[in-house]
């Protein structure tokens, strides 16, 4: 589903490659552990994943398709249509209720798939709370009922266990597990070993070399 090759990004203000030479796979299914110490690109490669910045050079295909030199509209109906992120500390509005959050990018009607979504991470009958009054553990449920509501074929996430006690870490893990069991090409970006035993496989990035 996704083929990276020889991917690097560099920032204008560093003259050092932020990721450089990067290879690497996932298929349908599979979850990939993206781990790495701070500053190692974790982030900046999550970002070329979920099309909202671009690379340098190298190639990035999602289901044979390349992204990096495509048009503004094909990527932006990429964005919308094929890959989703659970992004790190939830990225809810806290004034916002559950189902709100989750319709965020999506059509109003769509009120039901919203709710069914809450509902496969447990969070039936919390619907009208606002995001802001939940707790860590619930905001993470909520980021991934809203990641997955729109069924994309990939799924990324940034640092979501970050912050979580063990129960709710194993919560929103196994949540991601199910969405890989379900075909779903998941990329899970972290720092925390907790994500191990749930990975399919793991890409170590390098810590960077100062620049
Ligand atoms: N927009 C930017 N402009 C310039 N440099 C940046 C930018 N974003 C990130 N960097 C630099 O790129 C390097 C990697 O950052 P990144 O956030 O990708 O690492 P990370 O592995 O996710 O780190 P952490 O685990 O601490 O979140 C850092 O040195 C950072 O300062």
């Amino acid at each position: 589903m996704i083929e990276v090759s020889d991917l690097s990004r560099s920032y204008a203000n560093s003259r050092a490659p932020v990721i450089s030479g990067l290879s690497f796979s996932v298929r349908r299914g599979e979850i990939l552990w993206v781990a790495g110490p701070s500053g190692s690109g974790k982030t900046t490669l999550l970002n070329v994943l979920g099309l909202l910045s671009t690379a340098n050079s190298g190639e990035y295909r999602i289901d044979g398709q390349e992204m990096l030199g495509a048009p503004q509209q094909v990527r932006a109906r990429s964005r919308r249509d094929v890959v989703s992120t659970v992004f790190q500390r939830g990225n809810l509005f806290a004034h916002l209720s559950a189902v709100d959050n989750v319709l965020v990018g999506m059509h109003p009607k769509e009120r039901s798939v919203a709710e069914a979504s809450l509902a496969a991470v447990g969070m039936a009958g919390r619907e009208r709370q606002p995001a802001g009054l939940m707790s860590g553990g619930e905001q993470g449920r909520v980021a991934i009922a809203r990641a997955t509501a729109r069924r994309t074929p990939v799924l990324l996430a940034d640092e979501p266990v970050s912050g979580l006690d063990d129960a709710n870490a194993s919560a929103v893990l196994q949540l991601l597990e199910q969405a890989g069991a379900s075909g779903v090409a998941v990329v899970v970006v972290s720092h925390d070993p907790r994500v191990g035993p749930i990975a399919s496989a793991t890409l170590t990035l390098p810590a960077r070399q100062a620049a």
